[in-house]
């Protein structure tokens, strides 16, 4: 177990220049170990993402019986794929606060035909779930609240699927229907599987991932656009043997704006221009603020002349990412505008009340809406104790605002418990350290 402080205090830094290994992506990590736990044969997993949501997602499908070993030290691990079949009909499984954990476990045991709870820390039975259990119960499955309806925890009971046709919203998280896709080959048998959005879907890049890995997995899904999905009869999930997991690309943001910000150049390695990700097109954004890009098949680099211009865009596209622009916002020349992210509010936590908070407190002006976010940059950003609302995105972006104007006056950014970074990058505060350099004394 790592140790953490209370509080981190970052001291100002003028420039950020260096190079980062970065941990494996979240998204891709959860999704390969599920698909590979259900697949026929074996999988060498190699760069797997070690932190709190990859553990509960390994120690849920140990207590489901799938049989999987890490390679020595190494982030390496072969895991037994069970063939479609868990052995373990019986189940009270922890998701922590793992979203790519309970949405796409809930889906593949509702069809498993046992018994199984399923419940996670407090927030996270305070995050949606219901359009999820909506539209499995709607086809036979028997999914209950045990708590606040619509919300984990939940109880799933021996259900009989009758219907292969179903429908799911995707307005308040893509990961529904990453879940029904992946529970999707479970459910076909002799018949195939069409799943229908209804209304709008967000997040949209994340469901490229899950396609994506589903067909290295031997599975293949016809659709009409964002529409409709089908899995054909008779697909099965296959070991592809070996698979490599990418650096994580919404941990790329906090390093490639540290570049943009204070001048750079800063490289990220382990993700690049071919990357499966939809969070690698933060750096277009970062290129509309005015830094310099370039990448190659597995790295990318940020650089500027430390002046950032204002940004104003749709980022339902990378909301994870778009958390990083409200922060290099305070280095911008005028007010930004991020649009389209209300599923912030049904994250870690409330993302859109913290941000306006916290940037409120290095002294940005802040306009807050339903779905948008509206930072005016103050002269200078002052000193200040950030609170991070145990989420991960909140400590990680704030460490950006060490960078430059506080460090006029040699004051220090605080980063108030600081051990939710352990959702997805246990080392983070050591990388940026790196990166993070001090031209002032
Ligand atoms: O499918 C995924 O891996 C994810 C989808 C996104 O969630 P929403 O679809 O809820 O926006 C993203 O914010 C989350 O961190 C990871
Ligand atoms: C929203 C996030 O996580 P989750 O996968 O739990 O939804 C996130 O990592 O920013």
């Amino acid at each position: 177990m790592k140790h953490y402080p209370h509080h981190l205090d970052l001291q100002p830094a003028m420039h950020a220049q260096g190079t980062v290994r970065l941990p494996g992506s979240k998204s891709i990590s959860n999704r390969i170990l599920l698909l590979a736990a259900l697949s026929q044969g074996t999988t060498k997993i190699c760069d797997l993402l070690a932190s709190d949501d990859t553990h509960v997602m390994l120690m849920a499908l140990q207590k489901l019986g799938v049989a999987w070993e890490q390679v020595g030290e190494t982030q390496d691990y072969i895991v037994h794929g069970v063939s479609g079949v868990l052995p373990v009909h019986q189940a009270d499984l922890f998701m922590g606060n793992a979203g790519t954990a309970i949405r796409p476990l809930t889906a593949a045991l509702a069809v498993m035909g046992g018994d199984y709870t399923l419940h996670g820390v407090s927030r996270m039975h305070e995050r949606p779930i219901g359009d999820l259990v909506d539209a499995l119960n709607a086809v036979g499955t028997q999914i209950d609240y045990t708590g606040q309806p619509g919300y984990p925890p939940l109880h799933i009971r021996r259900g009989h699927i009758h219907a292969h046709r179903m429908q799911v919203k995707g307005n308040v998280s893509s990961q529904f229907l990453t879940a029904l896709l992946m529970a999707a080959p479970l459910m076909a048998g002799e018949h195939p599987v069409t799943i229908d959005v209804v209304g709008e879907l967000i997040s949209k890049p994340y469901i490229e991932i899950t396609l994506n890995l589903m067909q290295r997995f031997g599975v293949k899904v016809e659709r009409q656009g964002w529409q409709s999905f089908t899995v054909a009869a008779g697909q099965k999930y296959t070991s592809p043997g070996t698979i490599h997991v990418e650096g994580d690309a919404s941990s790329a943001s906090y390093f490639l704006a540290a570049g943009a910000i204070a001048g750079g150049p800063v490289r990220v390695e382990g993700v690049g221009r071919n990357s499966i990700q939809g969070d690698v097109r933060f750096v277009e954004s970062l290129e509309q603020m005015g830094a310099t890009i370039t990448m190659g098949d597995n790295w990318i680099e940020a650089k500027s002349n430390g002046v950032l211009k204002a940004i104003d865009a749709d980022f339902n596209h990378i909301p994870d990412a778009a958390m990083t622009i409200a922060v290099a916002a305070l280095y911008a020349d005028g007010p930004s505008t991020l649009r389209n992210i209300g599923s912030w509010r049904v994250k870690e936590t409330d993302r859109i009340a913290a941000m306006a908070t916290e940037l409120r407190k290095v002294g940005a002006i802040v306009e807050e809406g339903a779905d948008y976010l509206r930072v005016e940059p103050p002269a200078e950003i002052r000193s200040a104790a950030i609170d991070t609302y145990d989420d991960h995105r909140m400590a990680m972006c704030f460490s950006l605002a060490s960078l430059d104007g506080a460090a006029r006056r040699g004051n220090a950014i605080r980063i108030n418990d600081p051990k939710c970074v352990a959702k997805t990058f246990p080392d983070y505060f050591e990388a940026f350290a790196q990166i993070a350099r001090n031209n002032l004394f």
